[in-house]
């Protein structure tokens, strides 16, 4: 059974917010929604009703999205088994083709959908799209052999990101939404990780804050144990003695630049709490891990 809260709490709660919509009234609110958050039909109603409210409110939510598990399954399918490397995707050819096709395709369009169904009017994109994030080979060094690099194939890393291309969606009152591809000199396709076309759109936008929304409640300690924040010092010794590791390299490093660029706040979130990115915008209670660029 639940329990309807009584109206004085309900308008405890409609106050609370409003010192939050007037201080990021027409502030750009950069959403990364990560594939281990899409899995329940009712977490990405509550999702996109979300980012609706934002935007009716005055914001201009954009959201960028991964999609990891999802590729994850179109794999297995075609019998192609994955590989990563520190977190990033090893992409042949075959595997950028089911990328592209899942991450432009099926998840892209399922957002928008969500969105738009709740009455927000939402546009995808890819970095192909008006050639907006330009892209390059990636090249990672070997962690276990410092200075050897390694090709993990069409995965790429961000030359450079045009924002014309959100500011006049914004203009208009879209919310875009943007799948992680980047195209090359030549027009070749390259995979990069969400989490880094996030933080660097945040960046570019000079996004007020950066929320992504994952499948823990934030950054766990060795123990388990949730931090509230986490300063640049701290993420370099998790990293060196195991403790941060997998997807969450990517994303703790993209959230760090983001913080060190200028973007004011990022946020790792638990994206399987509903509304949970309400819950981080509009109310006093933080929730999840604030990345501290200092
Ligand atoms: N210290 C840590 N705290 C929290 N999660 C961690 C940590 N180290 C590794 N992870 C892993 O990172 C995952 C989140 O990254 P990822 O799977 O790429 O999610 P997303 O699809 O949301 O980008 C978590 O599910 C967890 O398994
Ligand atoms: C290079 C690389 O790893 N690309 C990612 C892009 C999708 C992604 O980042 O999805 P999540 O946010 O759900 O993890 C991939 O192929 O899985």
């Amino acid at each position: 059974m639940t329990t309807k809260p009584a109206p004085a709490t309900k308008a405890g709660v409609l106050t609370e917010a409003l010192p939050y919509i007037k201080r990021f009234h027409d502030r750009t609110i950069v959403v990364k929604y990560g594939g281990n958050a899409m899995t329940d039909d009712n977490l990405k109603q509550c999702f996109a009703r979300d980012v609706v409210l934002l935007k009716l409110v005055g914001m201009n939510p954009v959201v960028v999205h991964g999609g990891g598990p999802q590729i994850e399954n179109l794999l297995a399918r075609v019998g192609k088994k994955a590989a990563f490397v520190q977190g990033m995707r090893v992409t042949d050819a075959e595997t950028m083709d089911v990328v592209e096709m899942v991450l432009g395709g099926q998840v892209n369009k399922e957002i928008v959908n969500l969105i738009n169904q709740q009455g927000g009017k939402a546009v995808g994109l890819t970095g192909k799209d008006g050639n907006f994030i330009r892209a390059k080979k990636l090249l990672i060094e070997n962690l276990e052999k410092p200075g050897e690099m390694l090709d993990i194939g069409q995965v790429g890393e961000i030359v450079s990101i045009d924002p014309g291309l959100i500011a006049l969606l914004d203009s208009g009152d879209f919310i875009p939404v943007i799948a992680p591809i980047g195209v090359g000199s030549e027009g070749e396709t390259y995979n990069i990780n969400a989490d880094v076309v996030a933080g660097k759109i945040a960046e570019v936008l000079k996004a007020e804050k950066l929320v992504m929304l994952t499948n823990t409640p934030g950054v766990l300690d060795k123990a388990g144990n949730l931090l509230t924040g986490i300063t640049p010092r701290e993420i370099d010794d998790m990293v060196a003695d195991g403790t941060l590791s997998g997807g969450m390299l990517p994303k703790i490093g993209s959230a760090l630049d983001a913080a060190r660029s200028g973007v004011k706040s990022v946020h790792i979130i638990d994206g399987r709490v509903e509304h949970a990115l309400l819950l981080e915008i509009l109310t006093d209670d933080g929730v999840g891990t604030l990345i501290k660029s200092k």
